[in-house]
């Protein structure tokens, strides 16, 4: 896998002007759903080069990141007369820049793709890395591809307009970064002040965070062995957030990711000694920010089938967790029974409910 692009930028009319201009592409597509069509696609009206450029518009989040959308965005590609030497920009949070990524993956077995991410989400996650896809028999990301965008465009401006329950779920992912990379960049993640937002502190650690998740995609970007470290909290925050989806309360990615965390990070803790410390003050955090999902025993068995779909399990029925044995101490690879999975659920609900 080639290695992706990724700019900050202050204003990125001006990086996308410079990058289009490099290329000869035959057509563009910009693809953004109904909310970045309206916010964020105005912004760009400005670029030249993006006169003649075809738009597609799709449903707004995770609920549309299924086949019937793809198939959409694949038909409009081909009506509109797409070839291999065409562009797709992705305008949008992780469920357009994940879609999208799969549409350019999969058309004519691959076009060129650029992302500018509109959410924190997005920014710091979904839009790096070259993970695409869709969920699919109500499976997170089930059906998907390794195919990184040319270039990944950050910039920060989107942030202002986006509201607190999509900037808090950004930074759960965040969050995960400081888990498992080191203790200074942790400590002070979990310091931010969300009710008076420093929009420059933000950046600075969109810097960092963007730069934990690349030096591991970088080792290892066919998730191998490292990668599977970007995935904890999500054995059992997939879990979380498909059962949310099924019983018809979706819930926003990253909130279903810290709230995986607390599970994950207490398996951590009894089979690694992470730090009991640690452990408190990243669940008060979670639980004072995130507040809590809502289940009862009697939904164990559903949230254990989900977790028996994670793309890290090896051999079937045996779940994977990456776990931790402290701040960026990864430890991959590592399994539990059905009976520990349905005690860390048990002590989710003491401890969040
Ligand atoms: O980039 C990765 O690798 C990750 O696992 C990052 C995750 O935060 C992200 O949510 C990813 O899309 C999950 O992928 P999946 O393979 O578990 O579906």
């Amino acid at each position: 896998m080639s290695k992706q692009e990724v700019i900050i930028c202050q204003n990125f009319n001006t990086e996308l002007s410079q990058k289009l201009s490099a290329h000869s592409y035959d057509k563009i597509f910009i693809l953004t759903d109904e909310h970045t069509f309206r916010l964020c696609l105005p912004l760009l009206q400005d670029i030249a080069l993006l006169k003649d450029a075809e738009q597609i518009v799709i449903g707004p989040e995770d609920v549309h990141k299924n086949l019937e959308t793809l198939a959409y965005v694949w038909n409009q590609l081909s009506n509109r007369g797409a070839t291999r030497h065409s562009l797709l920009i992705n305008l949008g949070g992780g469920m357009v820049t994940d879609l999208g990524g799969f549409a350019a993956a999969t058309f004519k077995r691959g076009i060129a793709c650029i992302n500018i991410p509109t959410t924190l989400l997005s920014m710091i996650d979904a839009a790096v890395g070259g993970k695409t896809g869709i969920n699919f028999n109500g499976l997170k990301n089930e059906i998907g591809s390794f195919y990184p965008a040319d270039q990944v465009m950050i910039d920060s401006q989107f942030l202002k307009t986006l509201d607190m329950p999509n900037l808090l779920s950004g930074y759960g992912e965040m969050l995960k970064h400081g888990l498992i990379s080191q203790p200074s960049h942790w400590s002070e993640l979990l310091t931010f002040d969300f009710a008076h937002i420093d929009y420059a502190l933000l950046q600075k650690l969109i810097g960092q965070s963007v730069q934990v998740k690349e030096d591991i995609v970088e080792k290892d970007p066919y998730e191998q062995s490292i990668r599977k470290a970007l995935n904890f909290g999500h054995t059992i925050g997939h879990a979380f957030e498909s059962f949310a989806l099924k019983t018809n309360h979706p819930v926003l990615h990253g909130y279903a990711v810290a709230w995986g965390m607390v599970c994950e990070l207490y398996l951590s803790h009894i089979r690694c000694g992470f730090p009991k410390e640690a452990l408190r003050t990243t669940i008060q955090f979670i639980k004072e920010n995130y507040g809590s999902l809502y289940f009862t025993c009697d939904d164990y068995e559903c949230l254990y089938d989900f977790m028996k779909h994670d793309k890290k399990n090896a051999s079937c029925g045996v779940i994977n967790f990456t776990l931790l044995g402290g701040i960026g101490d990864i430890r991959i690879n590592q399994t539990a029974s059905q009976e520990e999975i349905y005690e860390l659920l048990d002590f989710y609900r003491e401890t969040m409910g």
